[in-house]
């Protein structure tokens, strides 16, 4: 890993004539409007999407950097937290994008983590039909995760991202300063997403975070810098190669059929954060693959030991009371499955994952069963 000056990484994602870059750095927010200018020339207004935490902290600076480049703006601030990922939130969004007199050139700006980019993202989608969008975000999770690859969504009461598009933002901008104002619980969870990138397929980056983790959480920004540029990297490759998950993107759902059942079940609230269902989830289909005899055990004990050793959570609370068919409801409402069937995100060892449609019912009841003892 190299050492990381001020001076922004660029990672793009190839898409041919949708190909963007992701700017990777601090300061980004300050000179995010003269970056848009470059991205879109001909666009003079702009419609900004941010949360109530977000907006105090860094929406006046966006704005004026956004003014000094000649864009007139409007904004649209939601709750903070993924309850704001509804519908009724979206139609609220929408008229009032609409009475601002959006035009087809006009771009969505989210500013804020994965529930703004998300929203904001949809909005996007299928305002007249889709207008640019541009990515700001502001959480660990959204600059190694969700400003990136086009997946947009809202949730829906039969599961989670069950109603959204895939949209492209024409440029991300991820500001490594703002992660300074983000609380521990929150960087944990981006760092669940981040670990994903080695579990999934770079075994030499999770030797990487287990020996850097715990200065990178504590706050060393070039560390940070450099695990969000490996991130994206691996991302933007995926993406370019099945953008929309017809095969091998599925991948990046490690963790994710698991947790995503949870999330369901404690009702999209604060008591169990995205990453942290995905920290639980992945521990989960490490433990499930070993019990298909693919992952070796000791695997399994060193990401369980060091989601551990960070802080994040391994396990559902034990002080819930889950039920395990109600969880295999939630997870047979996967976007996976297919013909009935859940395809599973599996790993042969860390660094080794891969798609298996025939995994035995029993298998997956023993791992949440184990999980919640
Ligand atoms: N589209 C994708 O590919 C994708 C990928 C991963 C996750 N997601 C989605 O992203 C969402 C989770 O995103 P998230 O973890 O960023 O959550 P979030 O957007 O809720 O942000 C977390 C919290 O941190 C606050 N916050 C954000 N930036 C801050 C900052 N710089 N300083 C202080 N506070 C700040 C927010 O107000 C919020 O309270 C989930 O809905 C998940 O499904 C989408
Ligand atoms: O970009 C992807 O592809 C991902 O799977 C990234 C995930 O981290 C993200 O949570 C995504 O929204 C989950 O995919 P979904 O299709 O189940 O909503
Ligand atoms: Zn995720």
């Amino acid at each position: 890993m190299m050492a990381v000056s001020d001076a922004p990484t660029t990672v793009t994602v190839a898409l041919g004539a949708r190909a963007y870059p992701i700017h990777i750095g601090p300061g980004l927010i300050g000179r995010a409007g003269s970056l848009i200018r470059e991205a879109l020339p001909r666009a003079r207004r702009a419609f900004v999407i941010s949360d109530d935490t977000v907006a105090p902290l860094y929406l006046e600076a966006l704005g004026a950097s956004l003014e000094a480049a000649g864009f007139a703006f409007a904004r649209h601030i939601v709750p903070a937290g993924e309850a704001s990922k509804s519908i009724a939130r979206l139609e609220a969004l929408l008229e009032d994008m609409l009475g601002f007199g959006m035009e087809r050139s006009t771009p969505v700006i989210a500013l804020g983590g994965g529930v703004v980019g998300d929203l904001a993202g949809f909005a996007a989608a299928v305002a007249l039909r889709g207008v640019p969008f541009v990515q700001i975000p502001t959480t660990l999770l959204a600059q190694v995760d969700s400003s990136v690859g086009g997946k947009t969504a809202v949730n829906s009461r039969h599961g989670k991202n069950l109603i959204g598009a895939f949209h492209q933002p024409c440029l991300v901008l991820a500001d490594t300063g703002a992660l300074d104002t983000l609380p521990r619980r929150e960087l944990l969870a981006g760092y669940a997403e981040t670990a994903k990138y080695g579990l999934i397929g770079d075994a030499a980056f999770w030797d990487w975070l287990e020996a850097h983790g715990p200065a990178l959480l504590a706050g060393d920004a070039g560390l940070r810098a450099d695990a969000i540029a490996v991130s994206c990297r691996a991302k933007a490759a995926v993406v370019a190669a099945d953008e929309r998950e017809s095969g091998q993107r599925a991948l990046l759902n490690l963790g994710h059929t698991f947790g995503h059942a949870l999330e369901a079940e404690t009702g999209y609230g604060d008591a169990l954060l995205h990453g942290e269902a995905v920290a639980i989830g992945m521990v989960m289909a490490l433990d499930l693959s070993r019990r298909l005899g693919v992952c070796p055990g000791q695997d399994v004990e060193r990401v369980r030991g060091h989601f551990e050793a960070v802080g994040l959570p391994t396990r559902p609370d034990p002080a819930r009371a889950w039920d395990i068919d109600r969880l295999i409801g939630h997870m047979a409402k996967d976007k996976k499955v297919d013909d009935g069937r859940v395809t599973f995100v599996l790993a042969k060892g860390i660094g080794g994952a891969y798609l298996n449609r025939d995994v035995p019912a029993d298998a997956v009841r023993e791992t949440l069963a184990a999980s919640l003892a």
